[in-house]
Formats: C-alpha cells, structure tokens, sequence
C-alpha cells in the first residue's frame, strides 16, 4: 500500500522533536509501564499472552523468561513485582502486580518521565485494611476528539459529555487530553479561552489540496489537557457548525483539520514537559472526530507509529454523519485505496435527480468501520432500521465491540444548593427555595405569578429527534388546563416561528424562549415543576438527569436512555409511601404523552407528599460520572485485549 509522508507532518518549530521518528532508537524504560494482556487464539479458543514490553518482539517464549527477568529485576530493587497466573493446565495467562513485602513506597516505583511516556501503565496495588490486593489499576493516555466540549463550546448534550467526562477520568488516574478547536466569535464569550496559553507549536496538514497550519493552545484545568486546535477556519461568529444563514459550508474542511491535528497532538505537544506518545486510546466523539481511527490506520501505521494506539468511537448523535460528495474524498489527506472506508451510496428513494448516483462519503461510516470499539448512549436503538438512521447494519455487524453506557453528569455545575445561575439555593433537605426560583421564573417571563400553578418546561435543540412536532399537536390541548409552559430552545427555524406564535396566541400560559443560553436553562430546570422530553430517540439523554437533580419531574417518551434512567411513579409501592421518580410514556403519541402529563399535573396538586417523594428521589439519585467511568475503563480495557482492529 502506496503510505503517505509523515515528513511534512513535522512541527514548524525547531524546539521539539516528533518522537514518531524517534521511536525505534529511543529505549523506553519501563517501570510501571509494564502491562500485558490476553488475546483469545482463534480457533481453539484458548488465551495467549500478548506482551507489549519495549523490545520483546520475539517468540512468546522469549517474552515469557523477558517478563521474568525484569520481575526479577524489579524485586531486586524493591519495586512492584510481578506474580505470574496460570491457567488450568499451568499455561501463562497473565501478571499481576504485587508490592514486595514492606519495602515499596510510591517514590521506589515511579518516576515522572517513565509515567509520563507512557501510553498504559499499572499503577501499584491498594492495600485495603491490611490485605494486599493482588488487583491491578491500568491506566490509559487518552485523547477526547471533539468538535465541543463544555465550557469552551456547547450546543448539546456533546458538550456536557466532553466537558465532565474527561475530568472524571483524570480524576481516576488517567492522563486525558481533550482536543477540539478554538472557535473565537468575535464577541465576549472569547474571553473563555483567557486560560489558555499558545504553546507556538505548529503542524502542517496536508488536506483539501493545500498545506494548511494549525497552531495549539493549551490550558490544563482539573487535570486534563485541554488542548484547542486554531486555525483561521474556527474564527467566524456562530456556533460550531452554522450560523443564521445556515450550517457553514467548509464544515468538512473544518473538521478534517480537526482530525490530522488531534493525531499529530499527542506527537508533538509537550504537555506538562512530555507529549503523550502514540500508545494512547482515542475517544472520537461523533462525525467531527470520525477521521481520526480511519488516519490511525492509513496514514499513521503504514510508518510503524500507532502501531499500539486503540481507538473508540462514541455516538452522541448518529442523525448527523457527516456526508459530502464523493469527489471529496480526495482532500481528507487519506490514501486513494482507503476510499473504501468512508464510502457511501445513498438508496435509490434518497437521491435527487435522475443523474444522482447516490455517492457520498460519510466519515461516521469511516469510524464504524475502522475504529476499535463502538460505545453510546444506549445500543440497541442504533441497530435497527428505526434509530440507525442508515447505519443499522454495519453497526450490526459489530455488535460484538458495541456497548452502551449512561451518561453522568457534573454535579458540581448542576447543584441546586450553590448554582450561580438561580435566584435561590435549595436541596432535598430543604426544599423551600425551590418556590422562590419558580416565582423568579414566572417573573422573568412575565408569566402570571402564581406558585400553585403547575409550570412545566422543555429544553432542548429544535430538532425532530426532541418530538416538537408531537409538543405542537398537543399544546392547544395542554393549555386548556390550568398550567403554565416555558419552551426554551434553538435549532429548526420552523419550530423557532412556531414557539413565538404560540407565545402570541397564549399570552398568559406560554413562553417559547428561541435561542441557546446555558444559565437559563439552569433557571428552568430551577424554577419549573415538570420537564417534558418526547424524544422520539435519545441515547442517553442529559435534561432529565439535571431536571431530577433539581427536584423537577421528568415527563419522558420511554426510550433509550430515557427509559433507563427515569422509573415509573408507583404511587402503591414501599407500602404506599410510593416509588419512582417521574413519568415515562409509550407510545409516542399525543394521546399517552398528554395521558402522563395529566396524571402528573394530578399528583402534584392533590398529592403533595407523593410529589415530594418524587422530588427527593430524583434528587438524591447518583448522577456522577463514577458509574459510567468505572464502564468506560472496563470498555478501555476491553479495547486493548485485541490488536488493533485495522492495522
Ligand atoms: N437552547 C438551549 N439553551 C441552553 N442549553 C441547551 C439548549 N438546548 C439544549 N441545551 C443543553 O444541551 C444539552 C442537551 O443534552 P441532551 O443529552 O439532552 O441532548 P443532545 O441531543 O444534545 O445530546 C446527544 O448527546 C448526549 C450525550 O451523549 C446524549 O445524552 C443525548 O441522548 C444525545 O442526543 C443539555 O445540557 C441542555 O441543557
């Protein structure tokens, strides 16, 4: 295979060096690094060691006696040791690190450079209450690839996942980069960039017929890298993807740039004085980020680097995949004979003229098929024909490396008792506060004030995925009792003019608040008693998590996450003191959506203490990331059992 020139990939600067080119002479010294993993042999279903020591490419045999040798080393110097695991039949299947009696202490064992080049290393064993655990922590280099990442840029749930989860991870011992790019508007929300430092390290990237440079920018907060790609292209005024004429036009070229650079990052930048290395773990995060596992394998591992680096591919959102012309395939900076990969032919019902040949190229597709795992929200629905939006049987085919995982969310940003954003502090052992942000609310949308009135709320992108069109059918119906509705989002312009002509036609009852403003949406989770979310799917699914932590009541389409994550009110359960903590509906239709909102608007004003029991469960429910991080290290690890999926 003809292999592109990484040569031109050098950075621009003479003040560092691509320790790509510099992988095979220089000797990596392990210490903690030593990690090993076992790889099912095909065919008889056995498990064979696969060692990934520097230098020990031989046969498993010499692996095997290299292992010892440097167990033995290692507890010559009073470091962690190796215990050897057999299987039944006495065959090696794997290490595990034990400290040496008494001796270790953290400084014996480690020492900044060894962690720090590192792509995985093992870190020393936790001695609980006296007994020594045999068990082993890994931890990763990871690479978050994303076109938003909350603060610095949000349009959705995206933003959230790639804002928190990384900090959780870091929190847990990994090294966690986030790379996205350095969007400047031109308005005061640039100023969120102030914490950052240009490392005037620069790399060129070949693409769209032309050399492009790209700068990085760097600011390392609450652990992690936050690494911001800049480039002429990221500075314009809107959002990530459009502005009011439309989505922009040089989005691919955009996120191309995106994807080459977040390669090069972990090569070149010498964050906190040691770059990352090329043993590191992926997270590519949608369609913006999907070139990045197709480049691991066609630019990169022709030249021997990421030989060892595993990617995942996590689907926020698979309604947008990042379709373009076929004739584009040849600026992505990919050789012609991966074309392959991102190659996609639309149905014959989808194409738009006579002469239409329904070629594309779709760099969601190119990560589906290339990248080593597969993670979202919740997996089922991406596999059938309903919710996989065309891509249900490639997914399908790999099922196997496919997993769902719920989403946690920051519960230091989303806390009723200290959040900036609401007119009043309160928690589940206080709830008082929780009238006055609805009074403030009311007031704010010059809606009637009136705190017995049931007031409930939407927010979300104005997209069909979010089920307007079904909040649309059911509004004049709604507002015929006596509640109160806030709709707050942004998106279709068509369900914009929509939400401005209801709020003309009920001047006393509704509130359509057309635009994307994070600390309002705080105030309607604060101040709202119901959050309605009809999705019509949702992997995951974030609003009913902050509307629970706020004591306000999901009304939800019983799918996907949604379903997972918000339990039916049983009003009979726990001996009749009830259970649950909100509504889910079935089928999507006005009829049950309007049938749980009832039985809601019910509960809440003739059963005011079941409804504080909802309240104070939503409220008390765990919503960190430590569930979904403790999933995804166990996915992490899944990812390195085998050798990379395309090499
Ligand atoms: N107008 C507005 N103003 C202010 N804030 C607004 C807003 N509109 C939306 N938001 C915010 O954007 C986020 C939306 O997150 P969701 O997870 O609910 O949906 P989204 O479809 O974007 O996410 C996708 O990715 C996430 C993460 O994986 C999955 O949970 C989800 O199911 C999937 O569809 C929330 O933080 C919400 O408050």
């Amino acid at each position: 295979m003809e292999s592109l020139e990484l040569a031109p990939l050098l950075l621009t600067t003479t003040s560092s060096t691509n320790p790509a080119l510099f992988r095979h002479t220089s000797r990596v010294v392990r210490l903690s690094g030593f990690h090993s993993f076992l790889r099912r042999t095909s065919g008889n279903g056995s498990f064979c060691l696969r060692s990934s020591i520097s230098g020990a490419n031989g046969g498993s045999q010499d692996q095997h006696s290299a292992f010892e040798d440097e167990a033995r080393e290692r507890k010559r110097k009073g470091a962690l040791v190796l215990t050897k695991e057999t299987d039944a039949s006495g065959a090696l299947i794997g290490f595990h690190m034990i400290p040496a009696s008494g001796t270790i202490t953290k400084e014996d064992v480690t020492t900044d450079e060894v962690e720090q080049s590192e792509g995985i290393k093992v870190e020393e064993s936790e001695d609980t209450e006296g007994e020594e655990k045999a068990q082993t922590r890994v931890s990763y280099n990871i690479i978050f690839v994303t076109s938003e990442a909350a603060p610095y840029s949000k349009t959705g749930g995206l933003a959230d996942v790639c804002g928190s989860l990384p900090i959780a991870l870091a929190g847990r011992g990994h090294r966690v980069m986030v790379v996205s790019p350095r969007y400047l508007r031109g308005t005061s929300q640039d100023s969120i960039y102030s914490g950052t430092v240009d490392l005037n390290l620069h790399s060129k990237i070949y693409c769209f017929g032309g050399v492009h440079e790209v700068g990085f920018f760097h600011e390392y907060r609450e652990g992690v890298d936050w690494v911001f790609v800049d480039h002429p292209s990221f500075h314009r005024p809107g959002n990530p993807y459009g502005d009011s004429y439309g989505a922009f036009g040089d989005n691919q070229f955009r996120f191309t740039l995106l994807c080459h650079a977040a390669c090069e990052a972990p090569l070149v930048l010498p964050l906190g004085g040691f770059t990352y290395g090329d043993k590191c773990l992926f997270l590519v995060n949608d369609w913006h980020a999907s070139l990045v596992p197709v480049l691991l394998a066609a630019k990169y591992r022709p030249h021997d680097v990421y030989k060892d680096a595993r990617s995942i591919l996590v689907i926020h959102n698979i309604a947008h995949q990042g379709v373009e012309p076929a004739i584009t395939y040849s600026n992505l900076g990919l050789p012609p004979e991966w074309r392959g990969a991102l190659e996609w032919v639309f149905p014959t019902w989808a194409r738009t003229h006579a002469l239409d040949t329904g070629e594309a190229v779709n760099f969601l597709k190119g990560a589906i098929v290339t990248a080593d795992r597969i993670l979202t929200g919740y997996s089922y629905e991406i596999t059938t024909s309903e919710g996989g939006y065309g891509l249900h049987e490639l997914l399908s085919s790999r099922r196997s490396v496919l997993n769902g995982i719920t989403n946690g969310i920051d519960v230091s940003e989303w806390d009723p008792s200290s959040d900036e954003h609401i007119a009043c502090h309160y928690s589940a052992d206080d709830l008082a506060g929780k009238v006055q942000c609805k009074i403030s609310l009311q007031k704010e949308l010059g809606l009637p004030i009136r705190p017995d009135c049931p007031l409930i709320g939407f927010i979300g992108r104005l997209d069909y995925q979010k089920g307007i069109d079904l909040i649309q059918l059911a509004v004049p119906e709604l507002l015929e009792d006596d509640v109160q509705f806030v709709m707050l989002g942004s998106g279709d312009p068509i369900y914009e003019d929509w939400m401005r002509a209801t709020e003309s036609a009920y001047r006393d009852k509704f509130r359509g608040w057309v635009g994307f403003n994070v600390p309002v949406s705080h105030i309607i989770n604060a101040g709202c008693d119901i959050l309605l979310m009809p999705s019509t799917f949702e992997p995951c699914g974030l609003n009913q998590l902050y509307a629970m932590r706020y004591g306000t009541i999901p009304v939800v389409h019983e799918t996907g996450g949604l379903r997972d994550t918000v339990q039916n009110f049983n009003p009979f359960a726990e001996g009749g003191n009830g259970d649950g903590t909100g509504w889910t509906f079935s089928p999507l239709t006005k009829e049950s959506m309007l049938e749980a909102l009832r039985y809601a608007i019910l509960t809440y004003r003739e059963h005011k203490s079941s409804w504080e029991g909802l309240m104070k469960r939503g409220m008390t429910r765990d919503f960190t990331w430590v569930n979904a991080a403790t999933q995804y290290e166990q996915v992490f690890e899944w990812t390195f059992i085998n050798p990379p999926y395309v090499s």
